[in-house]
């Protein structure tokens, strides 16, 4: 069992927990891999989706972030991708090792799985020998030896998240952008995926930006979760999940955690005012 915030827990670990951070905090001394400046976007159509974004993650965080449907999460994501140019303000990440995983697994229906896995790699022009040696290796990590010759029709909702990650691991990213990848799996897959997730950043040490609509997610990949509030998308609240490492399904039951989630709970049903669920 992992350590909770009770009396159990010896005063020399200090607190351990959830709790939420000040606006005023000294900065962070590592360096950035992901910065948001004064970030804003509003659509050719007028509608305003981020206003005066200021967000930093240092090197090899794990960061969520949490808001109502509609807040500006994916805009956000794209815009760090670069898929998207933002309207107002600065984005300054390194995109050259960067990989991102959106909903859709979308891998290519007519190659096999390791093909698919291959494919980043051979855009990039990485030799034969190598990509097939390393796409193997990724596939192991994720737990998909054995399903290399396999066509993406065979293959579980879950299987095609995990040969997805897998394409994107073989290209050694330093960040790692997620847009609710996990948001179509069942219960118990998902679950599973996310410690597994867990256990691959603690393994590889690239910086996570996970956008998800589950606090429980959030909470449990977290160093860091991020609460948005309603359109025009700013953030509302920002808590450091300072819970122990390396995270296991245990986790769950931990009184800090389950704690955690609901504060963060609390605050995000405190920004969702009736006028902006009508306007959702
Ligand atoms: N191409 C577009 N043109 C105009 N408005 C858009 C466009 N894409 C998104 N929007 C609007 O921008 C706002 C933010 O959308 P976005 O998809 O980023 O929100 P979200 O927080 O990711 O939502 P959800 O949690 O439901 O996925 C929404 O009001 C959405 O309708």
């Amino acid at each position: 069992m992992t350590q909770s915030v009770t009396a159990e827990t010896p005063a020399a670990t200090g607190h351990r927990g959830v709790y939420r951070l000040s606006p005023d905090r000294a900065p962070d001394p590592r360096p950035v891999a992901l910065r948001f400046e004064d970030l804003s976007m509003t659509y050719p159509d007028g509608t305003e989706a981020l206003t005066g974004i200021d967000l930093s993650i240092a090197a090899g965080e794990f960061v969520s972030i949490i808001g109502p449907s509609g807040c500006g999460k994916s805009t956000l994501a794209r815009i760090a991708s670069g898929l998207l140019p933002q309207t107002g303000g600065l984005v300054r990440i390194d995109r050259d090792h960067l990989a991102f995983t959106f909903q859709e697994a979308t891998l290519l229906p007519w190659r096999r799985v390791l093909g698919n896995v291959e494919l980043m790699m051979e855009l990039r022009g990485v030799p034969a020998a190598e990509r097939k040696r390393k796409a193997l290796e990724q596939l192991d990590l994720v737990g998909l030896t054995g399903f290399e010759d396999r066509f993406p029709r065979a293959l579980s909702g879950g299987m095609k998240m995990r040969a997805s990650l897998a394409r994107s691991f073989a290209l050694d990213p330093t960040v790692f952008l997620f847009d609710e990848p996990f948001g179509a799996l069942d219960e118990i897959n998902r679950e599973r995926l996310i410690e597994e997730l867990s256990a691959l950043h603690r393994a590889k040490g690239f910086t996570g930006f996970f956008i998800t609509h589950s606090i429980p997610e959030a909470v449990y990949l977290s160093s860091r979760v991020v609460v948005m509030g309603a359109r025009p998308g700013r953030i509302a609240a920002e808590y450091a999940i300072d819970l122990p490492q390396p995270r296991n399904a245990d986790l769950r039951f931990d009184p800090a955690f389950t704690e955690g989630c609901a504060e963060i709970s609390h605050c995000l049903r405190g920004l969702m005012q009736p006028d902006e669920r009508t306007s959702q």
